[in-house]
């Protein structure tokens, strides 16, 4: 079971010491039963002493039950925290490629529900081992009262637990299919967050987005949630009626062929009776512990162990300055998307192309080309499927990809701007932000407070100037724009390229600019031309730049023809 092994792993210690605060309680309560059992069938003399052993043994149970949820709590609630700390070093972790695949819904669906429902199930498995050993005793001491008798409550019990089993496990699997309607319900309510705009234009659009998509979807996840639990309750409640079967069997079959003294029988039902108390409780856990091994099973299945590895780290000590480079190569480099249906893929390459330190490159071509496809794997942020990139000669492998991708700042189309100046030192900040935000005329609309920026509400056009203003602040030797210009205003689109680009190439970085604004190609150096995933074209514009031309591509038509 991958729920037991994540909780031996996460807190061996905290688990032993909660089972055995439970299990000494358990006992404590057994004894309790013992002697009230005792205490029954003695005279009034012995009663003062049973009284005091009573008091002693109620106190011992008190304290070692308390000690024992307190210890759970702490168990679930750290559960959590290094779950959620895990999964969130795992997903930073994975392929870019392997999350883009599953999908955002999932990635959320996981982090949020999962974790929740995984470390629930986690932080109860003590308690119900706890409540496994509270019957065992329990049943040691029917095995001291009657060896027969109790002969005769396995045989009940292993009847019992065949026909309990049997809807249980249907349960479990109408959990997994609720699990799996639950990440579409997740995907839809992500449509309704990033679609409201459109759903509140239309209402023939919002009726059938409600009606025919998301309700039924609801329906059908409630459905599932509420057969499961139905299965789990009348396998609980068979189960819990068996000890009566049995009690009844004891009595009123049982004792004709051999009888037992009143002492035993009454033993028997006070323990018997005791015992449906941890039973009820595992058979109310047991729900919630097949969730969390469904939970955990699904994490897994993204890719994303929950297992609490301390690998994942960032490193302490991360390199200051970013590395120089004088080249790189893309040797017969490829991509593909993967789909279900082979004929809608999409393959990128092969490849070859040499960046240069100091050039300013554009690379065009229409949409859906490949443009944005090569730009992950020139990052690194993709691994090239087939051929190799090297750096000064010196080909990327997977151990040095991380210090690869050091060499750039990006901004692609779908970016993101964080509201706090993340992995930038004090100095880095204040010295330098005023001046960009003068220069990218945001000065009278952003200011930073603390390390933070006082708003990221603004048009997209101002959100890309911020996330220009915080890849200079990133002063890497690569600068990566995909399509950066495309919400800027005439005015400052001549400013991005004809003073803010070329600012750049003169302090010596690299600049690989995607670009659709074909009246500012000549300013380039080279313009790289891609068509359906192949390179087309990769003509030099400028002297001092010195590219290999694609092998038996065409050099650029001039910048003036379509
Ligand atoms: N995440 C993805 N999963 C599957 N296929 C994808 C994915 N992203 C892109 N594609 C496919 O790859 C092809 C190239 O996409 P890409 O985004 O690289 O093109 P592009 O040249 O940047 O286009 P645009 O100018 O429209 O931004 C497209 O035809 C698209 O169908």
């Amino acid at each position: 079971m991958r729920l037991v092994k994540l909780l031996l792993r996460q807190s061996f210690g905290l688990v032993v010491l909660s089972v055995l605060c439970g299990l000494l309680s358990g006992a404590a309560f057994a004894a309790l039963v013992a002697l009230l059992n005792e205490a029954l069938a003695s005279d009034e003399g012995r009663l003062g002493d049973l009284g005091v052993k009573f008091v002693a043994v109620a106190a011992l149970a008190l304290v070692t039950r308390v000690a024992s949820q307190v210890l759970l709590t702490w168990v679930r609630h750290r559960a959590l925290l290094e779950m959620r700390h895990h999964l969130a070093s795992r997903i930073l972790a994975a392929p870019l490629r392997s999350l883009e695949e599953q999908g955002p819904h999932l990635v959320l669906g996981a982090l949020m529900e999962g974790v929740v429902t995984a470390g629930t199930g986690l932080s109860i498995l003590p308690f119900f081992f706890t409540n496994v050993i509270v019957i065992l005793a329990s049943l040691s001491y029917l095995a001291w009262l009657s060896l027969g008798a109790l002969g005769v409550m396995l045989a009940c019990i292993v009847v019992g637990l065949v026909t309990y089993w049997i809807p249980t496990i249907h349960a479990m699997r109408l959990l997994e299919q609720g699990r799996n309607v639950q990440d579409t319900v997740f995907k839809q309510f992500q449509s309704l967050v990033s679609g409201i705009k459109e759903l509140k234009l239309h209402r023939r659009r919002r009726g059938a987005f409600l009606d025919e998509h998301l309700v039924p979807t609801i329906e059908k996840m409630q459905r599932l949630g509420v057969k499961s639990q139905n299965f789990f309750t009348g396998s609980s409640a068979w189960g819990l009626l068996f000890f009566f079967v049995f009690l009844g069997v004891l009595v009123f079959v049982y004792q004709r062929w051999v009888p037992l003294d009143r002492a035993t029988l009454t033993g028997y039902a006070l323990a018997t009776l005791y015992i449906q108390q941890p039973l009820g409780a595992i058979m109310d856990m047991i729900p919630v512990i097949g969730q969390g091994e469904v939970a955990v099973q699904k994490i897994e299945k993204l890719g994303l162990s929950l297992s609490t590895e301390r690998n994942l780290a960032p490193r302490a000590e991360p390199p200051e300055a970013p590395r120089a480079f004088e080249v790189i190569e893309l040797s017969k480099v490829t991509h593909t998307y993967h789909r279900e249906n082979e004929e809608g893929g999409f393959t990128l390459g092969p490849i070859d192309l040499t960046l240069r330190r100091g050039e300013l490159v554009f690379v065009v071509g229409g949409n859906g080309s490949g443009k944005t496809t090569l730009a992950k794997l020139i990052t690194g942020l993709y691994t090239p499927e087939g051929g190799e990139i090297q750096l000064d000669g010196r080909p990327v492998s997977d151990a040095d990809r991380e210090d690869y991708r050091e060499l750039f700042s990006a901004i692609f189309s779908d970016f993101h701007v964080f509201d706090v100046l993340l992995g930038l030192s004090p100095a880095q900040r204040e010295t330098r932000v005023k001046h960009y935000l003068a220069r990218l005329l945001l000065d009278k609309k952003v200011a930073v407070v603390g390390g933070a920026l006082s708003t990221t509400a603004l048009s997209q056009g101002q959100r890309k100037r911020l996330a220009l203003l915080a890849t200079y602040l990133e002063d890497r030797p690569i600068y990566l724009f995909d399509e950066w210009a495309a919400d800027q205003d005439p005015q400052f689109k001549d400013v991005f390229y004809r003073e803010l680009l070329p600012e750049l190439r003169s302090q010596g970085k690299t600049v690989v600019a995607i670009t659709h604004d074909d009246r500012y190609f000549d300013l380039a150096d080279r313009v790289v031309k891609l068509e359906d995933g192949r390179l087309a074209a990769d003509a030099t514009l400028r002297a001092g730049s010195t590219p290999k031309a694609a092998a038996g591509a065409p050099v650029l038509p001039p910048m003036d023809q379509p």
